[in-house]
């Protein structure tokens, strides 16, 4: 990585790629299970750098609010991981890419309810499972946990998008139950998708997102204290890069070269581990369900910089 922070300067720079990467016209999908998304205006685009040195760096729609979704897993990965000393977590979710969409059924069926990993859906859901054991109300740790890292007050659960998607959750809600029968979910089905409906539901900016990732390119140390430890820090990176995007997981890689986490309602945190977190949002999405135009700009950005691990 010869690239610095500072060079060449990245406020002009993020400036550019919102000029180059704002949609000009509607082109990808909303998901067809949460309403509230479908009404978010295509032309949305924003960008924002947190740096490892406490600065951070902003264009384009950054300070609005919007539903962080999937990117969520990222966060309930690490408040597990925190209370999982002995391991048991990964009995129950592996750390294998899928290579199937982030909500499929059949992988699950056949693998025994052991999800791939805690990146898709039936992951996420165990993760959950395992933060309701200590904290009922886990999407409110979730949302506490947050509010902690960025420092402010600003993120917060879309209550009534968390119930729209609710009445839409058959399929979510058909993991959880092939979880439980298999033997891999503690809680009841309707508990466990409930409160991760309302954790996927949580609103942030692209800056208070960057804000909250940056104890992951900080070797586990967020604003106020250490938050996971090195290695755990380096190993959720590491199913980010694998997992992060799902079955585009490889093309993200090849493109990006980064550790990214995306969500449906078009956000993507990307950490450049030593040097910064970068989260962007565009709303409108591929056919994988990652943000068309979040990801052409992260692979223009990662050219421009040479921001990459490899
Ligand atoms: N990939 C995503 O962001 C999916 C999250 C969404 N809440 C779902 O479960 O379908």
């Amino acid at each position: 990585m010869t690239t610095t922070i500072d060079a060449p300067p990245l406020g002009p720079m993020l400036d550019d790629i919102v000029r180059s990467h704002r949609p000009p016209r509607e082109a990808g999908s909303v998901p067809a299970n949460i309403p509230s998304l479908a009404a978010v205006p295509f032309s949305r685009f924003g960008i924002a750098v947190a740096t490892a040195a406490g600065e951070i760096f902003t264009s384009g729609d950054a300070d609005v609010p919007f539903s962080i979704q999937s990117i969520s897993k990222v966060f309930t990965l690490a408040m597990a991981l925190r209370r999982d000393s002995s391991g048991a977590l990964w009995s129950r979710v592996l750390r294998e890419p899928s290579g199937s969409a982030f909500n499929s059924l059949v992988q699950l069926e056949v693998e025994h309810g052991i999800p791939r990993n805690p990146f898709i859906n039936a992951g996420a859901l165990v993760v959950t499972d395992r933060l309701m054991e200590e904290t009922p109300d886990a999407a409110t740790a979730v949302l506490r946990f947050l509010t902690g890292q960025t420092g402010e007050p600003g993120p917060f659960i879309d209550e009534a998008a968390a119930v729209s998607e609710l009445s839409n959750s058959s399929r979510n809600l058909a993991l959880a139950h092939f979880l439980k029968d298999f033997g891999n979910l503690r809680q009841s089905a309707e508990a466990v998708v409930e409160n991760y409906v309302r954790q996927c539901s949580i609103m942030m900016t692209c800056a208070e997102l960057a804000k909250a990732g940056l104890f992951l390119a900080r070797e586990g140390r967020g604003t106020s204290g250490t938050v996971v430890s090195r290695s755990e820090a380096k190993r959720i990176g590491s199913i980010m890069l694998t997992c992060g995007m799902y079955d585009a997981a490889g093309e993200f890689a090849y493109r990006v070269g980064l550790p990214g986490k995306s969500g449906v309602g078009g956000g993507i945190l990307v950490i450049v581990p030593g040097h910064c977190a970068i989260s962007v949002w565009s709303p409108r999405l591929d056919a994988k369900g990652n943000s068309l135009a979040g990801s052409a700009a992260l692979a223009d950005l990662s050219d421009r910089t040479g921001w990459s691990v490899f």
